[in-house]
């Protein structure tokens, strides 16, 4: 797809002006005077490191904060919006970074849940039919609308979400981070429906830290760095290369092969026959210590259903793990850790922060024990060693006793990853999408973090649908599709060409 394909004629009608909106939490200024306009029929790239302000701006277009400063204004008129409702009824849907559909409720259900223009009854039948018209629109041509949505892939969800929000006949759509969890064929889907309703007059925002998305949909793009706007250009104007660096104030350099300082060529992890259910068959790895093995898939493709088996979350698993040669009892993650197993979780929200608590507590959280003598805590080498990691995840010890929930993204997966660093005990590291929603600069610092990891010695292994990543951080890269390995070859061996050719073969074959 070329951006010639989303160009749009001449100048439209601006629909959206943001003038002047500042917004700061406490002493933090997370977004200064920035002001910018999204036209009629225009799809418009917030793009911005981890931080920067996306969020925050977005919050304020949907109504779910108010600006300090500033107005925002749509189709001309004031939008001062107290509320996601107030936003909603002038016309703004949002489709969020984090999913809000409900699992409970079926598909149909939640399509027109919520929903202020919806009438108050109308038949199952016509729902349904209306609800299928939707469906179509993002490409879910064979689900079923009385489906639940809990037996959906996170895909099929996020496309749910986005079926919702076109169902709401907004005229300004913002998607924030809408492809992180979707495979390729997904993301054509998404896109599809964003070129629909932006031709049909409509306008989009699109927040992405994938930036070969933001060149390839966006018609311009507007750029925060530190709460204040950098510029906005289109994105025929310029190369992904110019965007990095309006990014960051400088382009960063390419990453240089790795060195694997800790390898040991002997097998330290051992996976025989590895099943889960019907989404993972016959898996099996054989990992040297100090070396990092990327699982390369699409999502649904078993990688993430993999490292959740090993680390043992997944209660149907089947098969051997052997770690220095002593077996690990599958579906049992005391079992795991007790081994020196740690894991990462992707679903940082859900399952891997305590969101109400300090950064100190989620710093700290699996340590308690090694820092307790009879019951009691050593309370002044706890804090030392949670300002230690602080340091080493690059946040200011200033913060830990801040809740986690206030950190951007990048900076909670940092956290996240902050508790299984400095480990005598780590001896494997697994990780499932270690920078889902991570800007480039947040990205480089978390693979640093993992490959010191390795470098002390533990295997890592790790899930990404992310080709980039896969491509920057893994010694061994191992494709999977369709719940079974297709190739396994050392980093040297493989381009991008070749591992998404492993890793998408059929399932373009299904699209085409
Ligand atoms: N509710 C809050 N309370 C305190 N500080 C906040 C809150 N929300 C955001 N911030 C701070 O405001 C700044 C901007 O955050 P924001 O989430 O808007 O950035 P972002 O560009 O969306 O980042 P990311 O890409 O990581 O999601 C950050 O320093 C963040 O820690």
């Amino acid at each position: 797809m070329t951006q010639t394909e989303t160009a749009i004629a001449g100048p439209a009608p601006v629909l959206l002006t943001i003038d002047g909106v500042s917004r700061s939490f406490g002493a933090i200024r997370a977004v200064s005077n920035v002001s910018f306009e999204v036209r009629a029929g225009e799809v418009h790239g917030l793009c911005g490191h981890n931080g920067a302000g996306k969020s925050t701006v977005v919050k304020m277009l949907a109504g779910l904060l108010q600006p300090d400063e500033g107005r925002i204004l749509i189709g001309g008129g004031e939008a001062n919006f107290t509320s996601a409702r107030d936003a909603q009824a002038r016309g703004v849907a949002l489709v969020d970074q984090e999913l809000s559909v409900v699992p409970a409720l079926s598909v149909l259900d939640n399509l027109f849940l919520g929903n202020v223009a919806e009438p108050l009854f109308r038949s199952r039948r016509e729902s349904r039919s209306r609800a299928r018209g939707l469906l179509d629109a993002v490409g879910l041509t064979d689900l079923d609308p009385e489906a639940y949505i809990e037996d959906l892939s996170m895909g099929q969800r996020q496309l749910v979400e986005i079926a919702r929000a076109l169902g709401r006949k907004a005229s300004l759509f913002i998607l924030d981070e809408p492809t992180a969890t979707l495979s390729s064929v997904d993301i054509e889907h998404v896109f599809k429906a964003i070129r629909k309703v932006t031709a049909a007059g409509c306008a989009a925002i699109y927040v992405s830290h994938r930036l070969d998305e933001v060149m390839e949909l966006c018609h311009r793009v507007t750029v925060m760095r530190d709460g204040q706007r950098v510029g906005t250009v289109p994105t025929s104007a310029i190369s992904g290369g110019d965007l990095v660096a309006m990014m960051l104030g400088s382009v960063p350099e390419t990453a240089r092969p790795r060195a694997e300082r800790g390898r040991q060529a002997d097998v330290a992890l051992e996976v025989r026959n590895l099943s889960t259910g019907a989404r993972t068959r016959g898996v099996n790895l054989s990992a040297e210590r100090g070396r990092i093995y990327g699982l390369a898939g699409q999502v649904g493709s078993g990688t993430a259903d993999v490292v959740r088996a090993i680390a043992g979350l997944s209660p149907d698993a089947s098969g051997r793990v052997r770690l220095e040669g002593r077996p690990v009892s599958l579906g049992s993650p005391q079992a795991a850790s007790a081994a020196g197993i740690a894991y990462v979780s992707g679903d940082r929200k859900g399952e891997g922060l305590f969101l109400g608590q300090s950064i100190q507590s989620n710093l700290t959280a699996t340590r308690l024990r090694a820092f307790s003598i009879g019951g009691i805590l050593r309370l002044d080498a706890l804090k030392a060693v949670a300002v230690a990691l602080c340091q080493a995840i690059g946040i200011k010890p200033e913060r830990l006793p801040e809740a986690v929930s206030r950190l951007s993204g990048g900076n909670q997966q940092k956290v996240l990853l902050g508790r299984c660093l400095r480990r005598s005990d780590t001896k494997v590291l697994l990780l499932d999408e270690p920078t889902r929603g991570v800007d480039v600069r947040g990205r480089a610092e978390i693979h640093a973090l993992i490959r010191g990891v390795a470098d002390e010695g533990a295997v890592v292994v790790f899930a990404s649908t992310e080709l980039d990543e896969i491509l920057h951080l893994a010694d061994v890269v191992i494709a999977m599709r369709g719940g079974v390995i297709v190739s396994e070859r050392q980093r040297a061996e493989v381009d991008a060409a070749s591992i998404l050719a492993d890793m998408t073969h059929s399932a373009l074959e299904g699209a085409a």
